[in-house]
């Protein structure tokens, strides 16, 4: 299978006055969904300000679809869509005249872009409301509205600046979902950035970690969550976790811990491990609710 490189920088570097914003990166980023990751300031915006060629890197390179960021935006911008993170919507056009608009800016005649708008806008969940003035949109709506002018051009890559801000909880969901979609339905690359680390695991291939401008970890997602090599053990009762962490456990020789909540985390010693910790829980008389692996979140790279 050839692998096709959408982004790839090197030793790429922003430095503002007071702050080095992105620090000698070096990142590969392929087809499907790749997360970029990082606290607030940690450089993901302007990271993706450069690859659409809008700011200009102080040193390094960055190459998108095998354009430079330097010289060839403009082809880069054409060939890619971008959701912007804040809100830019102008109140008084309604999402479906958007849309149209900016197909037709991208070169589409007016009724192609009237047709394409329609579809992506279909795509990410804007019914009838698409024809009301944006101005009383709810967050998702406009959420979804920033997403449809993204892809209303048919982009290869589509770089999505936290999509997921300021929505609720179920909205989140569905924005994660269409992320997915557009990623693997729709076979359009997709860069996406988040604060919320949690989130992305579950829609991203890969995850390019960033931490003060600097890379901290960059692979496939199910990298980051392997096994940790312990087990999640939750009992019945206010006091099953204490009776459970009692001697018993120590007495078999298991190094275990109060974990989230009234959890409890047993090291994997051998494959008896399940057994014998089953076992105990029988003999204390608690009821076993469940027992897991532990697997690592995507937040544990930043705790070293
Ligand atoms: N135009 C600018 N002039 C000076 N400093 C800047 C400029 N743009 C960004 N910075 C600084 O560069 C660093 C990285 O900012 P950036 O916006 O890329 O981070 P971010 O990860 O996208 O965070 P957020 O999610 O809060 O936008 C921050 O310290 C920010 O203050």
């Amino acid at each position: 299978m050839v692998t096709v490189t959408v982004i790839e920088t090197v030793q790429l570097t922003k430095s503002y006055p007071s702050v080095t914003a992105l620090d000698h990166l070096d990142v590969t980023v392929g087809p499907g969904v790749t997360g970029l990751v990082g606290a607030n300031g940690a450089g993901k915006s302007t990271f993706i300000k450069i690859l659409l060629g809008l700011v200009e890197p102080t040193s390094g390179s960055a190459r998108v679809l095998g354009h430079d960021v330097v010289g060839e935006g403009a082809a880069i911008r054409a060939r890619v869509g971008y959701m912007p993170e804040h809100d830019c919507l102008p109140a008084d056009v309604s999402a479906s005249d958007l849309v149209v608009h900016l197909g037709q800016m991208s070169g589409l005649p007016y009724a192609a872009a009237r047709e394409r708008a329609s579809d992506v806008l279909r795509h990410v969940g804007l019914a009838e409301e698409r024809y009301r003035p944006m101005g009383g949109y709810s967050t998702g709506m406009k959420q979804r509205a920033k997403l449809a002018q993204a892809l209303v051009h048919d982009p290869q890559l589509v770089l999505l600046d936290e999509p997921t801000n300021g929505l609720d909880p179920s909205s989140r969901d569905d924005m994660l979902a269409l992320v997915h979609r557009i990623g693997h339905e729709f076979g359009i690359a997709v860069l996406v950035t988040s604060h919320l680390l949690g989130e992305l695991e579950r829609v991203c291939d890969h995850v390019v970690v960033l931490d003060g401008g600097r890379l901290l970890q960059a692979s496939a997602t199910a990298d980051f969550l392997g096994a940790t090599g312990s087990l999640l053990v939750e009992v019945q009762g206010p006091t099953g976790a204490d009776r459970l962490l009692g001697q018993a456990l120590v007495d078999a020789g298991y190094a275990a811990r109060p974990a989230e909540g009234t959890l409890v985390e047993v090291d994997v010693r051998d494959d008896a491990t399940r057994d014998v910790v089953r076992d105990l829980v029988v003999d204390l008389g608690l009821g076993l609710v469940r027992m897991q692996e532990r697997h690592h979140r995507i937040e544990d790279v930043f705790r070293g």
